[in-house]
């Protein structure tokens, strides 16, 4: 039975695993959960499966979540704060982690369970994008396995040969044969819109992806390719591979989650539905496999596989991510730190969808050069960074 903490336990990838869990009682428990400002969902988890600890970040949500369970589930301890997270995952009691925090919250807790070597199931793709380098050399100093949960990099990690499933963070790509990796993206809901429209599109607009259901920020980084620009810095880091070994391929069915491209003309794909369970159950289960409750891909409803060129006038935070990660540590630091302040003002009517590009390049350049060699230094460029995005919006 294996012990399972989840970090963003109340989110949308939290939710697909506290199912996978449910549909597999004989293989998982719930040792720990943790959540922000969402206590019902979170006082449903601790009734369905009395987890040891639970951990609530927002004070509102904390007391709710104590008035609700506190009487009748005495077995769950209830915790406050961010301090807390990453005492939790730091905790011996557990054996593998959920990193499902969306944002840069997600860094010092995914952190904390690297630095006890814990097994981390990482689908909080920010941490990693914040840190690269600090990340991946802290998970082989402390023998901490990474396995990937973003669902083109558990495809790209399902098509590599064993040698290097067993190295993430220090695969040899060219001595595994591998000519280039490929990243598939959907192009999100505006995909077929003329790009001069964008300027009016909404966040309802924005947040409706045609193939997935996820959480609010992911989705209007689907919308504007940040993500897959994300997504081609978190290859970078897992697979250790160049800039130049990455390609992005516009996919509109999100059939084919990713591929790997081998020296001998051989393309390796992994396919499947698009539900997050299949990731997930990846993970959990590695080596094995188990039924995290994702039916039979029917093709013959599927029909047709296509496959586009990005157009970086239509995605220019694709571009932007890309050239940051060929640039510099701080660069890719300060464009996910920018990234996030713009989303948020774009989902709070304050900004239109085509600014983010504004503000994430505006800020982007001015930290190309900043050297950020430790940990201390990628936080003053997250804390520097998001200050500048702010001031960015109050001039646009
Ligand atoms: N959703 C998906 O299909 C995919 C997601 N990912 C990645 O997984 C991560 C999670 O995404 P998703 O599940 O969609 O996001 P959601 O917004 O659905 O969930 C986010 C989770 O993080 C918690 N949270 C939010 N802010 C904070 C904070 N400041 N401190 C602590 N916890 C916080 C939320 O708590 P609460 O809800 O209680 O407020 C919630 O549990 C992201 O990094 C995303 O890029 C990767 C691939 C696919
Ligand atoms: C499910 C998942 O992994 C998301 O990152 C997904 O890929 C988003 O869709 P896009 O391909 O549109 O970015
Ligand atoms: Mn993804």
């Amino acid at each position: 039975m294996k012990k399972i903490t989840i970090l963003g336990a109340t989110g949308s990838i939290g939710r697909s695993t506290i199912d996978v869990i449910r549909r597999n009682p004989d293989l998982y428990s719930l040792y720990a959960a943790t959540g922000n400002k969402n206590y019902s969902v979170m006082a449903s988890i601790i009734r369905e499966f009395s987890p040891s600890v639970v951990v609530m970040t927002d004070r509102t949500a904390y007391e709710k979540l104590k008035e609700l369970v506190q009487t009748e589930h005495r077995r769950t301890e209830i915790l406050f704060g961010a301090e807390n997270l990453n005492t939790v995952a730091a905790s011996e009691e557990y054996d593998g982690l959920m990193s499902a925090i969306v944002g840069a919250a997600g860094l010092k807790p995914t952190l904390s369970a690297i630095t006890q070597g814990k097994t981390v199931y990482l689908a909080n793709k920010e941490s990693l994008v914040m840190s690269g380098h600090i990340f991946i050399d802290a998970a082989r100093r402390f023998k901490s396995r990474i396995i990937p949960v973003d669902s083109e990099h558990s495809a790209i990690f399902q098509c590599l040969p064993e040698k290097e499933q067993q190295r993430i963070g220090r695969c040899e790509l060219k001595e595994a044969g591998i000519r280039n990796i490929i990243l598939t993206g959907s192009g999100g809901p505006f995909r077929d819109r003329d790009v001069s429209t964008l300027d009016a599109v909404t966040p309802a607009e924005a947040v409706s992806h045609p193939n997935w259901s996820m959480g609010k920020k992911i989705s209007v980084d689907s919308a504007t390719m940040m993500n897959k620009g994300l997504e081609f810095i978190e290859a970078k880091w897992l697979f250790n591979a160049s800039p130049d070994d990455i390609r992005v391929v516009v996919h509109p069915e999100s059939v084919i989650h990713s591929m790997v491209q081998y020296v001998d003309g051989s393309v390796l794909a992994q396919m499947g539905k698009p539900d997050m369970r299949t990731p997930i159950a990846r993970a959990l289960a590695y080596p094995q496999r188990i039924n995290g409750g994702v039916g039979e891909l029917d093709f013959f409803t599927v029909g047709s596989l296509t496959f586009r060129e990005p157009d970086f006038v239509k995605y220019p935070c694709l571009k932007l991510a890309i050239d940051a990660c060929a640039t510099s540590q701080a660069m890719t630091t300060a464009v996910n730190a920018a990234n996030e302040v713009a989303v948020y003002a774009f989902l709070d009517n304050k900004i239109k969808f085509t600014d983010i590009y504004k503000v994430c390049a505006k800020v982007a350049s001015q930290f190309a050069c900043v050297n950020a060699p430790d940990l201390e230094s990628i936080l003053e460029v997250d804390t520097q960074a998001r200050a500048r995005a702010f001031s960015e919006l109050s001039v646009l």
